[in-house]
């Protein structure tokens, strides 16, 4: 058949993108909304703090106050305020998080004072300035204002922003729906029983697991056999998905099938064959239906090209429909620990480890080698025709742990 040229990964990337938006916006408590991405802007209810607040445990004066003593005239805790108004010469007792007092200009540690009955005298020092030990009111955020941007990921510091700047409930895009279908006849679904031209299905649960990283709805299907009616039957039975992954069946043999049965389906592809290894026979495909597209991403078979194409390709994918700002991987640069070699013509993810310091080529790269993927923690990107690197060599690695998703 005819070569098919690869395309550049971030033109494949910027294609599939293109093929989908964000899912229609619902409304979950924040609890719930913990790892789902923002839909909307959202803006503070209210402003925060309301009115000034010691940040300090000590005493509130009057301005310009500080020679003392002072009469400590009353107190302002945490959720009760004190009701008058602090005049020169007197003080109010305040607390962490307590309401300044009507009058008050400044608050004295209590380390700083000495206190005997109902009069207080300064030990140590003032505070510089003034208004050091005071939290002014809209410090954090104001009624308004936006706090959350729109397509973040919602953390636990942003579910407690959003429930501290007044609201319950949050607008996230639906789950996107991912049906996972691994394809092949030599692959057994049940690993205990693998007869030697037989190979357990483990894609299919890999990518189960990555898609379960994110807030999706998330099944499987098969093992699938290599023929066009069980691929169509199998694809019918996703009809529900707004995603289909396969794994198998993508490249050019004549049992790699994925290709004439999504055509068969009613799908059309949008590109085959992208220039990284591994996984350059990935292919994309899209379908209409009545109730909205389906995109079907074909990931290569052999395991590591299965793991590195959903990666950069299936959660992508599923990031956008989740209304994510930034759907793509992130990389951080650190050093080589061990050489690497000269790479060929296709960018390369080469499987390492990195202890946080220095990133280690993994010695075993075959795209089959489950064993060296998963003792890995990054993906080293090494760029078409990169030169032989040495140890001490800057290097650009994509985490799968340590907050990286894999
Ligand atoms: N003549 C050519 N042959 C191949 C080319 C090529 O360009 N010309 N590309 C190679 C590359 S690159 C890759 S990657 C593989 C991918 O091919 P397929 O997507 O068609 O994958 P299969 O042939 O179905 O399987 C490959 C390998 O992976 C195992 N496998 C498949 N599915 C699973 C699963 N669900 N769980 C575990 N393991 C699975 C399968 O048994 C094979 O060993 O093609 C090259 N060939
Ligand atoms: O590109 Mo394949 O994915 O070499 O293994």
């Amino acid at each position: 058949m005819a070569k098919v040229p690869p395309i550049p990964l971030e033109e494949a990337q910027a294609r599939l993108l293109d093929l989908a938006g964000p899912l229609p916006t619902e409304h979950v408590d924040i609890e719930g909304s913990v790892g789902r991405y923002l839909a909307e802007p959202l803006l503070a209810r209210r402003t925060q703090p309301a009115a000034d607040l010691s940040a300090m445990d000590g005493y509130a004066v009057a301005a310009d106050d500080f020679a003392g003593p002072w009469q400590v005239v009353g107190e302002s805790a945490a959720g009760h305020p004190y009701s008058g108004e602090v005049r020169k010469g007197q003080a109010i007792q305040v607390s962490t998080g307590a309401l300044l007092p009507a009058g008050a200009a400044s608050v004295i540690l209590q380390e700083d004072l000495a206190r005997k009955d109902h009069e207080i005298t300064l030990t140590g020092e003032a505070p510089m300035p003034a208004h050091k030990h005071i939290r002014p009111c809209g410090l954090d955020f104001r009624q308004g204002s936006e706090v959350i941007a729109s397509g973040s990921l919602i953390g636990p510091a942003d579910a407690a922003l959003a429930i501290a700047a007044g609201h319950k409930h949050l607008p996230v895009c639906r789950k996107p729906r991912v049906t996972v279908i691994d394809s092949g006849d030599e692959l057994s679904s049940d690993p205990e029983a693998c007869a030697p031209h037989q190979i357990p299905a483990s894609n299919g649960a890999m990518l189960l697991a990555m898609a379960r990283k994110l807030p999706v709805n998330a099944e499987r299907s098969g093992p699938v056999a290599d023929t066009l009616d069980a691929l169509i039957n199998a694809f019918d039975m996703a009809n529900h998905a707004d995603v289909i992954v396969t794994s198998g069946g993508a490249s050019v043999g004549e049992h790699d099938l994925v290709r004439p049965a999504l055509e068969a389906w009613g799908a059309s592809l949008d590109f085959w064959r992208v220039a990284i290894k591994p996984g350059k026979p990935i292919l994309v495909a899209r379908r209409e239906r009545r109730t909205g597209p389906q995109i079907v991403i074909g990931l290569p078979g052999n395991p590591v090209s299965s793991f590195v194409t959903a990666y950069h390709f299936m959660l992508p994918l599923l990031r956008r429909m989740l209304g994510a700002r930034y759907a793509l991987p992130m990389r951080i640069a650190t050093r080589l620990g061990a050489p690497i070699r000269a790479n060929g013509g296709r960018r390369e993810f080469v499987r390492g480890i990195w202890n946080g310091e220095f990133v280690v080529p993994h010695t075993l790269q075959d795209s089959g080698a489950l064993s060296a993927l998963a003792a890995s923690n990054v993906l080293i990107d090494r760029p078409a025709r990169a030169p032989e690197g040495a140890e001490g060599d800057e290097v650009r690695v994509f985490l799968l742990q340590n907050g990286g998703i894999a």
